[in-house]
């Protein structure tokens, strides 16, 4: 079980990093003019982030820490694996979320100002404090 608890949270971190840079290329693709070479460049980065790295990092996240819950490794008595499971579904819907900002951007019909990405940039960082904190510090 080390060896999935390893490619767990190598997954994880994965899944972290494209779910903290894809908002922010939103915010400078916010400002980029529609069809300009910038725009389609975005596009570019965007699908290859998220279809490339970031689902498939969340796939195996997902894949590894169920294999661990299924092997026994979680004590359900205790408060923290259900908070953790619930930041955790939070951030897979934060995950589904910003597939539909994908979406738009690819379709030229982003209409959200770029203040809004840099405000959900928080997001994921406030849940995975929260993640981080379960797991390791197990507080009750
Ligand atoms: C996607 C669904 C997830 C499931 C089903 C899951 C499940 C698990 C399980 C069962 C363990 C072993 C628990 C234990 O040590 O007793 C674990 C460990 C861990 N998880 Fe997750 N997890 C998920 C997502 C995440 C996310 C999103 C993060 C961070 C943002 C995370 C961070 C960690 C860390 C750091 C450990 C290692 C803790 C240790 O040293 O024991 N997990 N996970």
């Amino acid at each position: 079980m080390e060896w999935v608890k390893a490619l767990h949270v190598i997954s994880v971190i994965a899944w972290m990093a494209g779910s903290l840079y894809l908002p922010r290329l939103f915010v400078y693709h916010s400002v980029a003019e529609k069809g300009s070479v910038q725009s389609e460049t975005f596009k570019v980065m965007e699908r290859r982030l998220y279809r490339g790295i970031m689902t498939p990092a969340m796939i195996a996240s997902w894949i590894f820490g169920l294999i661990m819950v299924f092997n026994g490794m979680v004590d359900w008595s205790s408060g923290w694996p259900w908070v953790k499971a619930v930041f955790v579904i939070a951030l897979s819907g934060y995950h589904g979320w910003m597939g539909g900002f994908l979406r738009a951007f690819k379709e030229d019909r982003n209409v959200k100002p770029q203040k809004f990405f840099r405000m959900i940039n928080e997001v994921p960082t406030l849940l995975m404090i929260v993640i981080v904190i379960m797991v390791i510090v197990k507080p009750f």
